[in-house]
């Protein structure tokens, strides 16, 4: 099969092929049922601490763009429904063609135009690979922010400002080391929905702690314009890079809200 992509011929629908647990139990992402979550009293505010990395690239990877630091720096998630520390590895994006889709989890059914992943591992693992490969739902924590067409979003702005320069697949920039990550997040980090799930593109690991924050961020119609500029290595508009909806299964929703 062509490598995976969101086409027709190698789009979610094919995935199964590759990674049989495409059609597993605890796959990611879901229709986030507000009637069916269950709120748990237990559940405090994370705390992200990131510290602001001297060697980052943002880069176009075919099928999504992502922040990707040269190694750790001691940027880490803590808190929340996590039991340990959890290391930073990196942030990308998936969104749609217009303003009526692009997010992977939806609410009641509601797509948003795009939603925002930021990646830990748990740092009980010697590597992020060892940590997708750990087992269980404890491997990776990531946390997803929807995006809604808004205000211009500054603390994104240096990584919106350089999608230009990553337009096509395979290619790469500096980020300047005076970017500051932890901007990006709201000052408290409360009101969210937390599952166990997958990784939303193979190889689909079901190794997933997931924290969809309530509420979403703002980026200006020009910010989103810009991700709609981004093409995949078919030349194509990388516009729809996101999986649909999997089933819940016997799965609970837990939310830190009311
Ligand atoms: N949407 S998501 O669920 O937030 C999400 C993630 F959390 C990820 F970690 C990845 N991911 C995939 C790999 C390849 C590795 C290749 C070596 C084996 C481990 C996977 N690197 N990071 C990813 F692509 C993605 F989309
Ligand atoms: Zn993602």
């Amino acid at each position: 099969m062509a490598p995976w992509g969101y086409e027709k011929d190698n789009g979610p629908a094919h995935w199964h092929k590759d990674c049989p647990i495409a059609n597993g139990k605890n796959q990611s992402p879901i229709d986030l049922i507000n009637g069916e979550v269950k709120y748990d009293s237990g559940l405090k505010p994370l705390t992200a601490k990131y510290v602001p990395f001297s060697d980052a690239k943002f880069l176009n990877n075919g099928h999504s763009v992502q922040f990707q630091p040269s190694a750790g720096n001691g940027s880490e998630l803590t808190g929340g429904p996590l039991a340990v520390k959890y290391n930073f590895e990196q942030f990308h994006f998936h969104w749609g063609n217009n303003d009526t889709e692009g997010s992977e989890h939806r609410v009641d059914g509601k797509m948003y135009p795009a939603e925002l992943h930021f990646v830990h591992w748990n740092s009980t693992n010697p590597s992020f690979k060892d940590a997708v490969g750990s087992g269980g739902p404890n491997g990776l924590a990531v946390l997803g922010f929807f995006l809604k067409v808004g205000a211009e979003n500054a603390a994104l702005k240096p990584i919106t400002d350089l999608i230009p320069k990553v337009k096509d697949a395979g290619t790469s920039v500096t980020v300047p080391s005076n970017f500051d990550m932890q901007a990006i997040l709201p000052a408290t980090l409360t009101d969210y929905y937390t599952y166990d799930g997958s990784l939303t593109t193979p190889p689909l690991a079901e190794c997933v702690k997931w924290i969809v924050f309530k509420q979403p961020l703002e980026v200006s119609a020009a910010q989103m314009e810009a991700f709609r500029s981004v093409i995949n290595r078919d030349g194509k508009p990388m516009g729809g890079n996101y999986r649909p909806p999997c089933p819940l299964h016997d799965r609970a929703v837990k939310t830190s809200f009311k």
